[in-house]
């Protein structure tokens, strides 16, 4: 029996796909694999039978990435799965930005007790008129399953369009309407967007993006829009930025204390994702590659160790993850040299300095074989799996 404890709720259909040899739940002990979403996973106590940890979503900042390498605890997420959710809430967001919706219901909520509200909301309006994003430059950072997304529609709303991203993908880079921009220098994009969309992860080296130095380099009443994360834009540059008026309107999905409340602040309570249907993508994403990799020893959208997958041929499968340096499959597959058994397959994939290699063998390999391979220096984790 597998063990797969969730943090955060996880979406039934998602929890649907394990069959019988699953036990699934937020109480299970000695897991053998993790499902979460935004749960913070930094402290986590983790247990000598963990092997995988998938995040039902697109960030993966809430996971220690280094210490579960180092453990072997292979990493997934669930690329584009919750996209189209986040595309859509970016436009509210965009549409929020440039015309004051949002002080304007707020000030029709007031007015309940109101005999006159018809009339006085003629007089009203004009306070809360704004402007039109048609023909407006929004700027895109980050052309990944989201940035790609959000810059495609954004001309379709008659916008211009700028896109940064030194790693693009050949794929999204093929899906990118030719008419977006795809500027070099980020400070391009800052100097000459109308609005700034920020779809980018947060890591060591995106945090505070959006900095005193980059507020400089932008427009007056520049807008500026974070559905990615918090950390990507420096609350106290922010702040600043807001109260001389730099920043016209700052929408963001990550609000913070200090500011939440600032009029001109938007503040959206992490609802990107939140759709049932990005919930049950992400959930099922996330099921199915934690069932490939603990029953087939395939890693599928793996975010720290080398994706590998193959069609388990023969009866029996040996998968080691090693460190990626010279002679690691001379000595792996020297243990099975007494064995009477063929090797039928054999795939070997790498990402920076770990690899993973998978054997498919026609018989079953004896267990001295197999600690044999466990004690290469190197090794650091071995799974058998027998069909
Ligand atoms: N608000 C939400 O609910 C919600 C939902 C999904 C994702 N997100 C956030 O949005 C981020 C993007 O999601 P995605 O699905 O598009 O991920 P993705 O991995 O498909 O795209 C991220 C893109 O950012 C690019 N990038 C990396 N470093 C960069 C840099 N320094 N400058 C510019 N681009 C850079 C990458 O090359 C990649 O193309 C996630 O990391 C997550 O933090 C938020
Ligand atoms: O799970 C969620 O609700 C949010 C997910 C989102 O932030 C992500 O990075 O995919």
């Amino acid at each position: 029996m597998y063990k797969i404890k969730l943090y955060n709720n996880i979406a039934q259909k998602g929890l649907d796909r394990f069959n019988d040899q699953f036990e699934v739940g937020t109480d299970v002990e000695a897991e053998d694999a993790i499902i979460v979403r935004s749960a913070n996973l930094h402290d986590l106590d983790y247990k000598d039978t963990l092997k995988a940890i998938a995040r039902a979503g697109a960030g993966v900042n809430n996971i220690d990435l280094d210490a579960c390498t180092q453990r072997g605890i292979v990493v997934f997420n669930t690329p584009g799965a919750n996209s189209n959710a986040v595309k859509e809430l970016v436009f509210a967001g965009l549409l929020l930005a440039s015309r004051d919706i949002y002080h304007g219901i707020e000030w029709c909520k007031t007015q309940a007790d109101n005999d006159n509200l018809a009339k006085d909301v003629e007089k009203q309006k004009k306070k809360y008129a704004g402007n039109e994003i048609t023909g407006k430059t929004l700027g895109v950072v980050g052309l990944g399953a989201i940035g790609i997304q959000v810059a495609n529609l954004a001309l379709r709303f008659g916008m211009q369009v700028e896109g940064y991203d030194p790693y693009i993908s050949v794929d999204n880079a093929w899906s990118m309407s030719r008419w977006v921009n795809h500027v070099k220098d980020e400070k391009e994009l800052f100097s000459t967007a109308d609005y700034i969309t920020l779809h980018l992860p947060l890591m060591d080296s995106t945090k505070n993006t959006i900095n005193k130095d980059t507020l400089a380099l932008m427009k007056d009443g520049v807008k500026i829009l974070n559905f990615a994360r918090g950390g990507l834009a420096n609350d106290e540059d922010m702040l600043e930025a807001l109260n001389s008026g730099k920043v016209a309107v700052y929408v963001t999905d990550f609000p913070s204390p200090l500011l939440a409340s600032h009029p001109n602040v938007v503040p959206i309570p992490h609802l990107g994702a939140s759709t049932d249907e990005s919930e049950e993508n992400c959930a099922i994403k996330a099921a199915d590659e934690v069932m490939e990799y603990l029953m087939n020893g395939n890693i599928i959208n793996s975010v720290n160790m080398p994706n590998a997958s193959a069609p388990f041929s023969g009866s029996y499968r040996i998968c080691v993850m090693h460190d990626n340096k010279p002679k690691m499959i001379s000595q792996i597959t020297d243990c099975l040299a007494q064995e009477d058994a063929n090797i039928e397959n054999l795939l070997n994939k790498s990402k920076k300095e770990i690899a993973y290699t998978i054997l498919d063998l026609d018989h079953k390999a004896s267990k001295e074989s197999i600690e044999k391979m466990k004690k290469i220096s190197g090794v650091h984790r071995v799974e058998v799996y027998e069909k």
